[in-house]
C-alpha cells in the first residue's frame, strides 16, 4: 500500500494561519470515511513531525487546535530516528532536541537513510499499533508491513521529487481518505497539488498562510462540521474492527488487579462497587425493567460473586426486582456488608434447593456472577449444577423466545479464561460484561451484547499493558463493544387474536362502541391501547382509514 506521510517544517515566526473558506462538503466527505468499518474507539493517528524538530514540538502546535477536534482523536507523537545533523529553523523558538527522518540534498532529489526511516516507522507502528491514520507533512512513502491506514491528515504535503523514490511511493494510488491542508503561500504548494492527483479521495482545505500548521478557528463552520463528523464516526461505526480491542491473559488480569490494589491505592471494595455498577448499567442499557423485571443473581465465592451482589443492589435501585442465590458465602466484612445491604432492601436470598428446577418461568434475567478470571479446572458443586441449569435454559430458549436472558459478569462461568468454552459445558450468555478489559476468552463470545465496564483504569495501566479500549460515552459506566445486534423485524410481529365481530354485536352509539373496545384493549394488556385505526365509509361507498392516538377519552 502506498501512503503519504508528513514531515512538517513549522514556521512559528509568522502567526498561525486559519482556514477561511474550506468546502464543507469536502470535509463532510472526509469525515465520513471509514464508516464501513466498526470501531468504537477514537481514531488513533501516528503524528510525524517536521524536519529538525521533534514530536514534542509538533504536539505543542497541534494542541492549539480546538478541544472539540482534539478530543475526538487519539494522537501519538514519534521522534524521528536521527538526531539533527545541522541547524534547526526552530532554534530559539522551541527547545531542542531536534530530529530528522532522513537526509536529502539541496534539490530534494537525493535521499539518504530513507529505507531505514521507513523501517523505523513500521517497527514503531507494529509495536505500538494499531494505528488508523497518519498525521504529518507529506513527502510520500510506501509502508508495506503495517495494516491498512484509513485516514491521512497531510499538512503542507508535497510529492517526492526524486524519481526513484516517487516511483516507489506512488506506484499505486493512495486509496484511503486523505485530508490536505494547503497554504496559499507555501513554497511546496505546487508539489502538494501534484500529490493530490495521486490520492483517490482527497479532501482539501486551503488556508491563506504558508508552509505551516494552520491554527483552526473554533467557530469556523468547517471545523464544527469536521469535529462533529469525527464524533459521529466515533460512536457509530468508526475505526476498526473489534479485533483492535485489547484482551488480557489470565496472568495479566491478575497483575492489573494487583497493581490497582497495590501501588495505585484502590481498595477491593471500591473496584467491586464500580464493577457491580457497570454490570447493572449494562443490563439497564439493553433490558428495561418494564419488560425484564425479575432478576436472579447467582453469586460465586470470589470477587466475581461480589460484583454480582453489588449489581443486584444497584438493579434494585434501578427498579428491577432482584433475587440472590449465594451458596458459598465468604465470611469477610466486605461480603457480609454486601449481604446486609441487600437484606435491608428486602432482596430475597434463595438457596440452591429453593430454586425452581426450571428457571425459565420465574425470572427474566439471570446474572451469572459465579466465576471470573481466577477460575481453574472444572466447576465444583454446587456450581456445576447451577451452570448446568443455565446451559439447559439456553437450550430451552432456542424454542422459547420469551425465556430469560443470561448476563455473564467478566467471564461466562465454566469457560477457560483464555481459551473460552473448551468443555462445551459453560454458560452461553446473551450479554457479557467484561470488566477493566476483556479477557482472551471474550474473543469467543458470539452473543448479541458485549459491554465493557470498570471505568477506573488509569493511564499508567493503559500504557503498561498497551490497552486499546473504547472510550466511555459521557458519564456512562459502560460501553458497548462491537456492533449492536440487527433487529429482526419478523420478531417484532405480534399476533392479535379476538373473537369474531358480528353485526348484531355492534353498539349503536359509536362512542359507546369505542369505549367498549378501548376497555377490551386495556384488559388485554396491549402495549399502546390508545393507538387505533378509525375507518369510515362515505356516501360513495369508499372506505377511509386513518391511524390515530387517543389523548383524551
Ligand atoms: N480489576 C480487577 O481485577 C477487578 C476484578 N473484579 C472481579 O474479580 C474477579 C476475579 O475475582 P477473584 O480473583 O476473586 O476470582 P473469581 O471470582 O474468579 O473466583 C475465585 C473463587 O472461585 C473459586 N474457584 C476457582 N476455580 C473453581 C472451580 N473450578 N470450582 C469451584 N470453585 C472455584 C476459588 O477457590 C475462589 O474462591 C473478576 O473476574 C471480576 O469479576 C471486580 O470486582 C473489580 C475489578
Ligand atoms: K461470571
Amino acid at each position: 500500500m502506498a501512503i503519504n506521510f508528513c514531515f512538517p517544517k513549522p514556521q512559528v515566526s509568522q502567526p498561525f494561519s486559519y482556514i477561511n473558506s474550506p468546502d464543507r462538503e469536502e470535509i463532510h466527505k472526509f469525515c465520513n470515511m471509514g464508516s464501513e468499518a466498526e470501531i468504537l474507539r477514537k481514531p488513533r493517528f501516528l503524528c510525524l513531525h517536521g524536519f529538525r524538530t521533534s514530536g514534542e514540538i509538533l504536539k505543542t502546535q497541534v494542541h492549539k487546535w480546538p478541544e472539540s477536534v482534539l478530543q475526538k482523536l487519539d494522537l501519538v507523537y514519534l521522534d524521528a530516528p536521527f538526531p539533527s545533523q545541522g541547524k534547526s529553523d526552530v532554534e530559539g523558538i522551541f527547545d531542542p532536541p531536534y530530529y530528522e527522518w532522513f537526509q536529502f540534498n539541496k534539490e530534494f532529489s537525493e535521499y539518504t537513510n530513507f529505507d531505514e526511516c521507513l523501517a523505523y516507522i513500521e517497527d514503531f507502528m507494529i509495536k505500538n499499533g494499531p494505528f488508523d491514520g497518519l498525521l504529518g507533512f507529506s513527502q510520500g512513502v510506501a509502508l508495506t508491513k503495517v495494516p491498512k491506514i484509513k485516514f491521512l491528515i497531510i499538512i503542507g504535503g508535497a510529492m517526492f521529487k526524486s524519481p526513484s523514490v516517487a516511483e516507489k511511493a506512488y506506484s499505486s494510488p493512495v486509496k484511503c481518505t486523505s485530508l490536505h491542508f494547503l497554504g496559499k503561500t507555501d513554497f511546496l504548494k505546487e508539489y502538494g497539488m501534484e500529490l493530490l492527483k495521486k490520492c483517490v479521495d482527497p479532501v482539501v482545505i486551503h488556508h491563506p498562510k504558508g508552509h505551516t500548521i494552520p491554527r483552526l478557528v473554533r467557530s469556523s463552520p468547517s471545523i464544527r462540521s469536521f469535529s462533529s463528523k469525527l464524533g459521529e464516526s466515533n460512536t457509530t461505526a468508526r475505526m476498526q474492527n473489534p479485533e483492535s480491542i485489547s484482551h488480557l491473559t489470565q496472568r495479566e488480569a491478575a497483575e492489573v488487579d494487583e497493581i490497582l490494589m497495590g501501588p495505585l491505592g484502590f481498595s477491593v471494595d471500591q473496584l467491586m462497587e464500580l464493577a457491580g455498577l457497570s454490570v447493572a448499567s449494562s443490563i439497564a442499557e439493553v433490558y428495561k425493567p418494564g419488560e425484564y423485571s425479575r432478576v436472579l443473581a447467582i453469586c460465586g465465592p470470589g470477587n466475581n460473586g461480589g460484583d454480582g451482589l453489588v449489581a443486584a443492589r444497584h438493579l434494585h435501585h434501578f427498579g428491577y426486582k432482584p433475587f440472590v442465590c449465594y451458596p458459598k458465602r465468604t465470611q469477610k466484612p466486605l461480603y457480609n456488608g454486601l449481604v446486609t445491604q441487600l437484606e435491608s432492601l428486602s432482596v430475597p436470598f434463595l438457596s440452591v434447593e429453593d430454586l425452581p428446577v426450571d428457571l425459565s418461568g420465574d425470572f427474566d434475567i439471570l446474572v451469572d456472577a459465579m466465576f471470573g478470571f481466577s477460575f481453574h479446572g472444572s466447576p465444583r458443586p454446587p456450581f456445576d449444577d447451577l451452570i448446568q441449569k443455565l446451559v439447559q435454559l439456553r437450550n430451552f430458549a432456542q424454542n422459547h423466545p420469551k425465556s430469560p436472558v443470561i448476563v455473564s459478569v467478566d467471564i461466562p462461568s465454566g469457560w477457560h479464561v483464555e481459551e473460552g468454552d473448551v468443555s462445551g459445558e459453560g454458560v452461553k450468555p446473551d450479554m457479557l460484561v467484561s470488566l477493566t478489559a476483556p479477557k482472551l476468552c471474550a474473543k469467543k463470545f458470539t452473543g448479541p451484547h458485549h459491554f465493557l465496564g470498570g471505568r477506573f483504569v488509569p493511564p499508567s495501566i493503559m500504557d503498561k499493558f498497551k490497552l486499546h479500549l473504547p472510550p466511555y460515552p459521557g458519564t456512562s459506566m459502560c460501553v458497548r463493544i462491537g456492533k449492536p445486534p440487527q433487529i429482526d423485524i419478523s420478531a417484532l410481529r405480534q399476533n392479535y387474536i379476538s373473537p369474531e365481530l358480528l353485526e348484531e354485536q355492534v353498539v349503536a352509539d359509536p362512542i359507546e362502541q369505542f369505549r367498549k373496545w378501548f376497555d377490551d384493549a386495556l384488559a388485554a394488556g396491549l402495549r399502546e391501547p390508545n393507538a387505533m385505526a378509525l375507518s369510515t365509509v362515505g356516501k360513495d361507498g369508499k372506505p377511509y382509514v386513518g391511524s390515530l392516538f387517543a389523548i383524551h377519552c
